[in-house]
């Protein structure tokens, strides 16, 4: 397959309603979750639809959160001090994997090893800067850009 009709992870995935349930979905599971609940009593009612934003943005759909809604460095900021465990970032990992599932994302190996690289590796990002109290990073520092990786993808059945 030539190069550039290899589709992002965003258009594989179904474009922007698909981003957006997903996040419903998995929000409603946090907020009946006993370990999460606590951890998300006070997010805005923006935060999930900018959580949307800012997935589909980095699996290389349109660039909403980040021209409109914040940045990479407002995200790192959202995290700070909130002293996040494992135990948290793990239960996060599993609704959202459970959502996924229930709205039948791709099932391909190709896409769900990509998908579950990213949630991995920002995960483990945020519980990172979760101990921290201060953003070393730039102000400008460019939003994170997720591919297939080594699956170099899409599934060709
Ligand atoms: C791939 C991993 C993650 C991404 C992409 C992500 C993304 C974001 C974004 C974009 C915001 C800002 C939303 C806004 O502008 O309103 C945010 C806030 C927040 N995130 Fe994350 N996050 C991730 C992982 C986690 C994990 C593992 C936890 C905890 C278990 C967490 C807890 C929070 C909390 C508590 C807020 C602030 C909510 C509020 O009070 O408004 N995040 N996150």
């Amino acid at each position: 397959m030539a190069e550039k009709n290899i589709p992002t992870l965003y258009d594989w995935a179904g474009g922007m309603p698909v981003f957006e349930k997903l996040m419903v979905v998995f929000y409603r599971k946090v907020l009946s979750d006993e370990l999460l609940a606590p951890v998300f009593k006070h997010m805005s009612p923006e935060h999930q639809l900018h959580v949307a934003h800012f997935i589909a943005e980095v699996f290389g759909g349109p660039q909403i959160y980040s021209s409109s809604e914040g940045s990479h460095f407002k995200m790192i900021q959202k995290h700070l001090g909130r002293h996040l465990t494992e135990q948290h970032r793990k239960r996060w990992v599993q609704l959202l994997i459970e959502s996924a599932d229930e709205l039948e994302l791709p099932e391909d190996p190709e896409f769900r090893s990509a998908f579950v690289a990213y949630i991995e590796w920002g995960t483990r990002i945020a519980v990172l800067n979760s101990r921290e109290t201060e953003n070393n990073e730039d102000v400008d520092v460019p939003m994170p850009k997720w591919g297939w990786g080594e699956t170099k993808g899409p599934f060709i059945p």
